[in-house]
């Protein structure tokens, strides 16, 4: 799998030299390596990889698609207890923790395993749960673009005390598709720009963290600025996502249902069936392009 394979564009190789000669390569958050499973019989055949957060979720999701596809289900394929990998016919549901020092560890060694895997035209997908901004609970927001907690559209890191920023992308015929197959499951939706916080209470600007030093008139100023700017919707991850799949030349999408609308309120409080029904909501949404793709 190189940036050459999946023809995304203009996008630099990323293939690290020192990989490449290793004889050995151990995935230590996923607990295998090389050396000790057999990855391309295994992940070979991969097609798709479909992440976001809570380990439970993702084998809930695995169990539905293997039900709904009659493609048979793996066990957890991870033998370490930072994640979990599901594998039902070529597509893996691995979770990926919350944030995005989590997501990071998650994505590289899920691109490393692919690499090793000698697996072809990989798409990444993130279907999580996310905060609306000016949309209905329940709402699907597929993501057109990236947002830091600077408004820009870059994902940070912080290398040899340097600050680098990294360009970020999600694929526009991904979310075009996507959007098209909402309309036909009539599954509530909307694309918009994706707001990805450092953390959860005050990188959010909620009002019930334990720490609060701003207002409430803030709080719906910031709200307002960044409905303006197009986003509509806040989560975790997305910077990361949108730009090591980006990096790393392989087509990605991010699809994640609005759990409250941030304009009415800062806590969650979903009875558990509605719970359900809204995570059901974007894996409805991808199952359906993934089997379009897949023709299955
Ligand atoms: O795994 P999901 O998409 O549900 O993750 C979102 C973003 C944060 O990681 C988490 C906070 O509750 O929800
Ligand atoms: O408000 C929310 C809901 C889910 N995930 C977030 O990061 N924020």
């Amino acid at each position: 799998m190189s940036a050459v394979d999946s023809q995304v564009g203009d996008v630099p190789k990323p293939i690290n030299k020192y990989m490449e000669d290793a004889s050995e390569d151990f995935l230590y958050h996923f607990g295998f390596g090389i050396k000790t499973l057999d990855i391309e019989a295994t992940f070979g055949d991969t097609k798709f990889i479909c992440t976001g957060g809570s380990p439970s979720r993702f084998k809930l999701y695995a169990e539905w698609f293997s039900k709904e596809t009659g493609l048979p289900c793996s066990e957890n394929l991870s033998r370490s207890d930072r994640f979990v990998i599901y594998k039902t016919g070529s597509v893996c549901w691995i979770n990926h923790g919350m944030g995005t020092p989590s997501l990071s560890i998650m994505l590289i060694e899920s691109l490393k395993l692919m690499h090793h895997a000698k697996a072809k035209d990989v798409k990444f997908i993130r279907l999580g749960t996310s905060g609306g901004i000016g949309v209905a609970p329940g709402t699907v927001v597929i993501s057109t673009a990236a947002m830091n907690g600077e408004l820009t559209d870059k994902y940070v890191q912080w290398i040899a005390g340097k600050r680098v920023e990294r360009d970020t992308y999600l694929d526009e015929g991904i979310s075009e598709d996507m959007g098209k197959l909402a309309v036909e499951l009539s599954i509530p939706f909307e694309k918009g720009m994706t707001l990805c916080a450092d953390d959860f209470y005050e990188g959010q600007m909620r009002l019930d963290g334990y720490f609060c030093e701003y207002t409430a008139e803030d709080k719906f100023a910031f709200l307002k600025l960044i409905h303006e700017k197009g986003v509509r919707n806040i989560e975790m991850e997305s910077t990361c996502f949108a730009s090591m799949t980006y990096r790393a030349g392989v087509k990605a999408a991010i699809v994640c249902v609005a759990l409250l609308n941030r304009m009415n309120g800062d806590q969650i409080k979903i009875e558990h069936e509605q719970y359900v029904e809204y995570e059901q909501r974007p894996f409805r949404l991808v199952t359906a392009y993934i089997r379009k793709q897949l023709g299955i």
